[in-house]
């Protein structure tokens, strides 16, 4: 979706950061909020850095995440406008949706989950980063894709895959 970013595995900082933020505060705080949607089954994730400026992306359009629970920090740098939007869960058709507008101030996160749908504003000056992060839970997307709504169909991946898993070989992606 985001065309200037980064994975933050690549620089290698899921052992040491992105892994024990999920496990020691992340999965508690979902446990309590989202038993819903897999809250308290986050096993693997997804983190990436996403970056806005005027002459790249301006916006992020309305979508859902692949993700039971999203945390989405303001990184900085300084910019002007670009606030979240969120409306309703995918489920329920736009028509019968109204969007709400939320200011992501510089250092603070918004946990949010991975269906409500929602998309970020056009910034109108200087350069956004956000730190993203998709939190997943096997036990609840092995049932029914989130993407699709569907049951999933694997094949074996390296690392964390799309969050997937079966008896053998392990975590999996999408077909
Ligand atoms: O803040 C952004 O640019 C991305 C927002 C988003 O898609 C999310 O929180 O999942
Ligand atoms: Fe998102």
């Amino acid at each position: 979706m985001n065309n200037f970013g980064v994975l933050l595995d690549e620089l290698g900082l899921d052992e040491g950061l992105i892994t024990p933020l999920r496990e020691l505060y992340l999965k508690p705080l979902s446990s309590l909020l989202y038993p819903d949607c897999g809250g308290k089954w986050l096993d693997s994730h997804k983190a990436f850095a996403v970056k806005y400026t005027l002459n790249e992306d301006l916006d992020l359009s309305y979508h859902y995440d692949n993700a039971e629970v999203t945390l989405n920090v303001s990184l900085g740098k300084v910019f002007t406008e670009g606030n979240l939007y969120f409306g309703d869960m995918r489920q329920v058709p736009l028509s019968e949706t109204e969007c709400v507008e939320v200011e992501h101030r510089v250092t603070e996160a918004v946990l949010h989950r991975g269906q409500h749908m929602h998309g970020a504003l056009p910034i109108t000056s200087g350069c956004r980063w956000n730190l993203v992060l998709w939190m997943r839970a096997s036990r609840q997307r092995n049932l029914l894709c989130p993407m699709c709504n569907r049951s999933p169909r694997l094949q074996p991946s390296d690392g964390y895959g799309d969050g997937f898993t079966e008896e053998d070989p392990g975590l999996c992606v999408l077909t």
